[in-house]
């Protein structure tokens, strides 16, 4: 009988949403010391962190919470809209957020890390280009919840 192995998702090999939840809160614990990012996030929500958490969690083949509970990848695309984001800011947030992801211990084997930037990657990119949008003057913000997985690699880190 052949072995059957099952491959975990990038969510469950992250170490679920309570990895993602610390990563996210101590992330935006940081932002109002970064000069390019504070006043981006001045008047966020105060369940931001959480919010992010279940969004990128669904990403990466969690439980579909934020599609369920906090209004899907539409109100997740409003939500930059009109921001006006620079590039400069793009790559501040991305940097703080590996840093951050050192600092809360999350996988850094080559094949979770890799997965998990080229998302951020993508998905940070397209965060700038729908701020540049009208929030008044768009009225399709409907595109299917982004699904990522391991890619190229194939699975997890086999030692
Ligand atoms: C993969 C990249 C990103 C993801 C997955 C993401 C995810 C999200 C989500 C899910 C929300 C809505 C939260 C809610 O429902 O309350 C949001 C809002 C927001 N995002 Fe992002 N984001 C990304 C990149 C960025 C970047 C690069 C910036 C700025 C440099 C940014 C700035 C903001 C701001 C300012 C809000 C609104 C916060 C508020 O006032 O409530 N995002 N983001």
């Amino acid at each position: 009988m052949s072995e059957q192995k099952t491959v975990p998702t990038l969510y469950e090999w992250a170490g679920g949403s309570p990895a993602l939840e610390r990563l996210f809160v101590r992330f935006y614990e940081r932002v109002p010391q970064e000069p390019l990012l504070r006043d981006v996030f001045a008047q966020m929500d105060p369940h931001h962190a959480q919010h992010v958490a279940a969004f990128v969690g669904e990403v990466l083949g969690g439980p579909k919470v934020y599609s369920e509970e906090h209004g899907g990848h539409a109100h997740m695309i409003r939500k930059h809209m009109g921001r006006n984001l620079t590039d400069e800011q793009r790559r501040r947030w991305m940097s703080l957020l590996l840093e951050t992801a050192d600092e809360v211990g999350l996988p850094d084997d080559p094949e979770f890390r890799s997965a998990f930037v080229g998302y951020l990657e993508w998905g940070s990119r397209l965060a700038v280009i729908n701020s540049k949008l009208d929030l008044a003057a768009t009225e399709d913000t409907t595109a299917p919840m982004p699904q990522w997985s391991w890619g190229a690699v194939g699975g997890p880190y086999q030692g």
